[in-house]
């Protein structure tokens, strides 16, 4: 993107498409606002930037992001996990509790969200344990931190399974009156012992102990009907079987329609989220063995990948989160039984979108509005991002050239890690800018900190 300079700081953005909408119009951001939308604007002293062809979203929400920070500052750090967070086209994250210590109290989460806004570059929201230590014995304080100064709106114990049935049902019950979401990891942790790859043909061949869909699809089935009896509020994480899909079909369906027994009658809510990695990849990559692909839940088959794409379409998944998971060398550049499991997904997420959703003709850019900003800024309830291009409201956009495309390499993300399972893949589309309200955060490529834009 070219510009003009000027001492300003509101940007006119020249001939941008709004959702890849209609005819090319300007775009003013002043004040960290769109301050107009039409044709031929003028810039007054504006800093002008060509954006020519480009796509206009809001600014994505990732519900699903692994920070390492505390503990593992060697894999992610906030800093680095945010720049990447940007290049991917992100302005808000939720960051997993699974940290070390574990982000089970009102101290740590406060420590997070603070750390978030002195990196500046995404508004990071710290998710909060929902069992003291991730142990699965009892439940942490979440009221203490949905009052902290963090706002926690979003409770899981991601990496394992809250598997203890009473404890889940005591969660969703606490979630309705807290206004905040249990996101669970489903995962039976009695069908998965030593488990490695998805149960079928290809595990049975590579000699890797199966991990059957009926672990994900027995947990959704029974926390749906948890959420819909106490009223509370559950979100699917990582959904990954056409089994999960037809579960979530069916909470969305005639269990809703039977009473709730939840106070006031009021019934659950469920809502889920997809990988990219698993609405494009398959089983079939772990022939090589390679740990790269090695992530839980597992890489299943090519009718799972099209179960959990036609699902996205049609809302039955609500949307997009990346379970961006990085890990250091030593954690992934081992034997297969020994890697942990996790992959990187920010700075790829949108191209994998584009290649598994919108060139398939599955979504609109409409469409990936929705499922990557707009659906999951609603379900935990975030006032300023996922909101309409229009006059009036904050600029957190991305721009897109539909028309790139680019060759991925770990190396070169801002990530600490270089686990990405689309290593050397040629992918569409691509995040040309990030800008949170009214500031770029990322552009052409480079991260742009407070101080290079001062
Ligand atoms: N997805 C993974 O394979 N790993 C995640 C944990 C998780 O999301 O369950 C991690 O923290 O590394
Ligand atoms: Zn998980
Ligand atoms: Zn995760």
């Amino acid at each position: 993107m070219t510009s003009t300079e000027s001492e300003s700081s509101s940007v006119l953005l020249r001939g941008v498409r709004p959702y890849g909408e209609g005819e090319p119009v300007d775009l003013l951001v002043a004040d960290g606002r769109i301050a107009a939308l039409d044709t031929a604007v003028d810039a007054g002293r504006a800093e002008v930037v060509d954006a020519t062809g480009l796509v206009a979203l809001p600014g994505f929400v990732d519900l699903h992001t692994h920070l390492r920070e505390p503990g593992r500052e060697d894999a992610e750090t906030i800093d680095t996990g945010s720049a990447s967070a940007a290049l991917g086209g992100y302005t808000a994250v939720f960051a997993m509790a699974n940290t070390d210590p574990v982000a089970d109290n009102a101290v740590l989460v406060e420590h997070v969200w603070r750390r978030g806004r002195e990196v500046g570059l995404v508004d990071v929201h710290p998710v909060g344990a929902v069992t003291v230590g991730l142990a699965g014995e009892r439940l942490a304080e979440l009221g203490g931190m949905a009052r902290s100064a963090a706002r926690v709106r979003m409770f899981s114990d991601d990496g394992v399974c809250v598997d203890d049935p009473l404890l889940m049902r005591r969660a969703l019950e606490y979630s309705s009156a807290l206004g905040a979401v249990i996101a669970q990891h489903a995962e039976e942790p009695r069908l998965t012992v030593g488990a490695q790859a998805h149960e079928g043909e290809r595990a049975a061949l590579l000699g890797l102990a199966g991990w059957p869909a009926a672990a994900e699809e027995s947990i959704v089935a029974r926390d749906c009907l948890l959420a819909h009896r106490t009223g509370g509020r559950l979100h699917v994480c990582h959904v990954s079987t056409a089994g999960t899909v037809e579960v979530l079909r069916w909470a969305a369906g005639p269990l809703a329609a039977l009473p709730s027994q939840a106070p006031g009658g009021r019934p659950g809510r469920v809502s889920a989220e997809v990988t990219p990695h698993h609405l494009l990849l398959t089983d079939e990559r772990l022939t090589t063995y390679d740990p790269v692909n090695k992530v839980n839940p597992p890489l299943r088959t090519e009718a799972d990948t099209l179960a959990l794409r036609a699902a996205l379409a049609d809302g039955v998944i609500d949307c997009v989160a990346t379970d961006h998971a990085p890990h250091a060398p030593q954690d992934k550049d081992c034997e297969w039984a020994a890697a942990r499991p996790g992959m990187l997904g920010l700075e790829t997420a949108l191209s994998v979108v584009v290649e598994t959703m919108v060139n398939t003709g599955l979504l609109d850019w409409r469409g990936v509005a929705r499922v990557m900003s707009e659906r999951p800024a609603e379900l935990v309830g975030l006032p300023d991002h996922g909101r309409p291009i229009a006059v009036g409201e904050p600029a957190s956009l991305v721009l897109i050239d539909p028309a790139a495309h680019w060759t991925v390499r770990g190396a070169e993300s801002a990530s600490l890690a270089d686990n990405t399972p689309f290593e050397g893949m040629r992918l569409p589309a691509r995040v040309v800018a990030t800008m949170l309200r009214g500031r770029f955060t990322a552009r052409d490529g480079k991260v742009l900190r407070w101080i290079d834009s001062c």
